[in-house]
C-alpha cells in the first residue's frame, strides 16, 4: 500500500479559495509557506472501510498517484506532493489559471480551425506520451483539458483528472463502464476489452465539438446518447460545418471508427494533414 506524507498539509501550505468541487473531491488554491508559490490542492475524501459508500476507494487513488508520478510532460498536470490524514488525501498539483477548455469554447461557441489545431496538437502530444507508457486516461472531455493562461496568444494545454486512468501491463485485458456518456467509445458501452484507442474516440468527439460547438452523439437522455454511439448516429450538419475544411472532417472520421484497431493513434493524428499540413517542398518532391 502506498504511503503518503502523514504530516498535516497545513503545516506546509496555507489553504485558500475553492476553485471547484465534485462528488468526493474539492480543488482549492494553496500557498506554499516555504516558497510563496501557489499550487492547486485536490482534497479527496477516502472511504474509511471497504463497506463504506462515502468517499473514494484508496486503491483507485493510489493508481491515480502512481500514474501522475509516471507522466511528466508539458501538457500533463504535474503532481508535487501527496499528504494523508484520517479520511482525507491531498494531492498538491501544479496550478493552472486559464480555466477549462470547456468554458473557453462556451465563450467562443466554436473556434477557428487554426485555434483548434493548436489545442489539438498539444492534447495529442500529451496523450501520445501517456499512451507510449501504456497509460490511458478514459475520461477525456473539455472539462478535463485546462488552459495555463487563457489570455496568452498561445495558451498551453494541461490534461487533468486521472481518476479513471489505467496503466496497462503486458497482455492485460481491462474492461470498464466508467466515463462520461457523450465522450465514451462504443467498446466501453459493450464492455469489450479496452485500449488506448478508447481515448482516441474521445479525441474525435472533442474535435467535433471544438469545430462546431455541437456534441456529435448527444441525445435527450444518456440512454439515447449511448444508442447514438453504438449505431454511429452522427453527421456533419451543413449549417454547422459549412466552413469546416474537408481535412478536419477527415481527421474526425478517422477517429470516430467503431473498430478500435482501425482508429488513428495519437502519433498517426500528429502526422495527419489537418494537424501537419504537407509543406511546399514535400509537394515538390
Ligand atoms: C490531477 O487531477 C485533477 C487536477 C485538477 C486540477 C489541477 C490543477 C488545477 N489548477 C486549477 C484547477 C482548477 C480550477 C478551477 C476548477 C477546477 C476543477 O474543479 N474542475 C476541473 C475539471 N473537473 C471536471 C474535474 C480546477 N486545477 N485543477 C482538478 C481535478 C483533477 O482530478
Amino acid at each position: 500500500m502506498a504511503v503518503f506524507k502523514p504530516e498535516n498539509v497545513e503545516d506546509f501550505y496555507e489553504i485558500g479559495e475553492v476553485l471547484g468541487s465534485g462528488h468526493f473531491a474539492q480543488v482549492r488554491k494553496v500557498h506554499e509557506r516555504a516558497t510563496g508559490t501557489y499550487w492547486a490542492g485536490k482534497f479527496l475524501k477516502i472511504r474509511k472501510n471497504a463497506c463504506s459508500r462515502l468517499g473514494l476507494d484508496r486503491s483507485r487513488l493510489e493508481e491515480e498517484v502512481d500514474i501522475l508520478h509516471a507522466i511528466q510532460h508539458p501538457n500533463i498536470i504535474t503532481l508535487k506532493d501527496v499528504f494523508e490524514s484520517r479520511a482525507e488525501v491531498v494531492l498538491v498539483l501544479e496550478l493552472v489559471t486559464g480555466g477549462e477548455l470547456f468554458d473557453f469554447i462556451a465563450e467562443k461557441e466554436n473556434l477557428l480551425e487554426s485555434e483548434a489545431i493548436e489545442f489539438m496538437e498539444q492534447i495529442l502530444k500529451g496523450l501520445g506520451f501517456m499512451h507510449s507508457k501504456n497509460i490511458v486516461h478514459f475520461d477525456l472531455k473539455p472539462e478535463n483539458i485546462m488552459l495555463s493562461d487563457r489570455v496568452a496568444p498561445h495558451p498551453n494545454i494541461k490534461l487533468i483528472d486521472f481518476g479513471l486512468a489505467h496503466r496497462f501491463h503486458q497482455g492485460e485485458e481491462y474492461r470498464s463502464s466508467s466515463g462520461t456518456p457523450q465522450y465514451i467509445a462504443p467498446e466501453v458501452i459493450t464492455s469489450d476489452p479496452l485500449s488506448t484507442a478508447a481515448d482516441m474516440w474521445s479525441i474525435g468527439v472533442i474535435t467535433f465539438i471544438l469545430l462546431s460547438g455541437l456534441s456529435p452523439f448527444q441525445g435527450d437522455t444518456d440512454d439515447e446518447t449511448l444508442r447514438n454511439i453504438i449505431v454511429m448516429n452522427y453527421e456533419f450538419a451543413a449549417q454547422h460545418f459549412s466552413m469546416t475544411s474537408s481535412m478536419a472532417k477527415d481527421f474526425i472520421q478517422k477517429l470516430l471508427v467503431k473498430d478500435p484497431s482501425e482508429r488513428m493513434t495519437a502519433e498517426e493524428c500528429l502526422l495527419h494533414p489537418w494537424i501537419k499540413p504537407i509543406t511546399r517542398t514535400q509537394v515538390a518532391k
